[in-house]
């Protein structure tokens, strides 16, 4: 196991470098995903595997690793992409990565299931919700821990026998958790297809070694004592319900957070977070984002995401300045599923939680953050998904073009579908490259990740899309600068 002594676990922007980060590689499970269950487990459609990865995640992770881990792949990329066992991104076999910048969860995953006490634990729970034999149970126990770790997030033995469901939205790590300042917060899924990987996470979490001087500063949060005596029909609603997802959760400043009320986290969890939260003085200020529960938008993280400490990226029909925002308000003044008028922002301040603040709009919000939390001089700038452009705000929107992941300030990754967004960006005076022709770039030295500045980092995104997030959600980090 590699040691992670002095490996501290601080996040407290969106936009700082970034130094250290969760992902996972699409795994065996999701090219198993049949078309009747794909949107029971959370997709829109079946995908490619081959083409998801080698076309598309893949060079998600060489960039990673050119911004965060370089020696693991300067002057290698030639070589890394001829090899056609993909060993390099497979934690386990001998010419995996194995960075611990960029790390895969299923690596740590396999390294605590060394132990043989973690892995008779961990293998009695996961068997418990999956409802195995008990006698599979003691044949997992005997396997070899890498291969466990695969058992445990493909569902498949070896990759022949289906032992249970896969967990396709594992690439998605955003959702298990977020670092905040230096605690982690652990999610509680929504939705059922996501349920074992919240156990996943919490054993990594408390039984690997790179998490272990952050143990005390784990948060977990409460269920609700009320809710196991309520019907059925009233555990659905959102003040009796408990689930929080990652997506949800922006650490924006050191002392400010945001959570999202959406389809996945819900009031009663939010405010329990903000308790526990003020009461250990982690932040002083917390946003609820209150936003309409649709399938279209299901986190926060869905509808804005930070470019750069003056630069926010959103959709314009949820926002005040957007033209199709008014267009929509027109159209749909009658209707009764006037989805904007279910958007509310509201701000609490550690002390004074009792009288809250509401505030009108999400550019209004953004702009406060940019400069009184951030201290920008500059015009605070809004780039609209779709270029705010009836209809293709939300198509792209769709297609998770307010869904960006900053590798260092005003450095983006975002998906090459989104062509209206990219246009707004390149109008805005960003530079617009291909992951690929980065890369080349980093090979021959003519660019490099260091001095980069306003560049929309294109990702190839036919597949990937498929699966309802974009790099913001596919990323989990554990350390950035401010
Ligand atoms: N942070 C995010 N927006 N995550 C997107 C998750 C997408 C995933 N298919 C789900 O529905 O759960």
């Amino acid at each position: 196991m590699n040691s992670f002594h002095n490996n501290p676990i601080h996040v407290s922007s969106e936009t700082g470098k970034l130094r250290r980060l969760l992902i996972h590689s699409p795994d065996r499970g999701l090219g198993k995903v049949i078309p009747s269950k794909a949107q029971d487990w959370l997709f829109e459609d079946i995908v490619h595997l081959d083409t998801m990865r080698r076309k598309e995640y893949d060079y998600y992770v060489k960039l990673l690793l050119y911004f965060l881990d370089p020696e693991k792949v300067r002057g290698r990329i030639r070589q890394i992409d001829s090899d056609a066992t993909r060993g390099f991104y497979i934690p386990g076999t001998p010419g995996y990565f194995d960075s611990d910048k960029v790390v895969d969860m299923q690596k740590l995953l396999g390294e605590i299931l060394l132990d043989s006490g973690v892995r008779t634990k961990l293998t009695a729970a996961i068997c418990g919700i999956e409802r195995t034999s008990f006698h599979l149970q003691e044949e997992l126990n005997t396997c070899d821990a890498h291969e466990l770790a695969s058992v445990f997030i493909s569902g498949y033995y070896s990759d022949k026998k289906m032992l249970f469901a896969p967990l396709p939205n594992l690439i998605f790590m955003r959702d298990i958790g977020i670092v905040i300042n230096d605690h982690i917060l652990l999610n509680k899924p929504a939705k059922n297809a996501r349920t074992r990987e919240t156990i996943l996470a919490q054993f990594i979490f408390f039984y690997h070694p790179m998490f272990a001087h952050a143990r005390e500063n784990i948060i977990e949060i409460p269920e609700n004592e009320r809710h196991f005596l309520l019907a059925d029909d009233e555990k659905a609603s959102d003040l009796n319900r408990c689930t929080l997802e990652g997506g949800d959760v922006m650490m924006v400043a050191p002392h400010h957070l945001m959570i999202g009320c959406s389809e996945r986290t819900s009031l009663y969890a939010a405010q329990q977070v903000m308790q526990i939260l003020f009461d250990k003085e982690v932040v002083t200020k917390i946003t609820i984002v209150k936003i309409p529960k649709k399938r279209d938008y299901m986190h926060i993280d869905t509808i804005f995401t930070q470019v750069k400490k003056d630069t926010w990226v959103l959709l314009g029909s949820l926002a005040r300045l957007g033209d199709e925002s008014r267009q929509k308000d027109l159209l749909h003044f009658f209707s009764p599923q006037n989805t904007a008028a279910e958007f509310r922002i509201i701000q609490f301040e550690k002390g004074r939680e009792q009288s809250p603040r509401e505030i009108d709009n999400l550019e209004d919000l953004l702009t406060e953050i940019s400069v009184h939390d951030l201290g920008v001089t500059s015009p605070v700038q809004f780039i609209y998904s779709g270029d705010n452009e009836f209809p293709f705000g939300e198509r792209e929107q769709w297609t998770d073009s307010c869904n960006l992941l900053a590798l260092q300030e005003g450095v983006v990754i975002g998906y090459d579908r989104n062509d209206r967004t990219i246009n707004a960006f390149r109008k805005k005076g960003f530079r617009i490259i291909s992951a690929a022709d980065l890369l080349d770039e980093f090979e021959l030295g003519t660019l490099s990740p260091d001095t980069l500045t306003d560049t929309f980092i294109t990702l190839p995104s036919a597949e990937l899309s498929r699966a309802r997030g974009g790099s913001h959600c596919m990323s989990m980090p554990i350390l950035r600068d401010l």
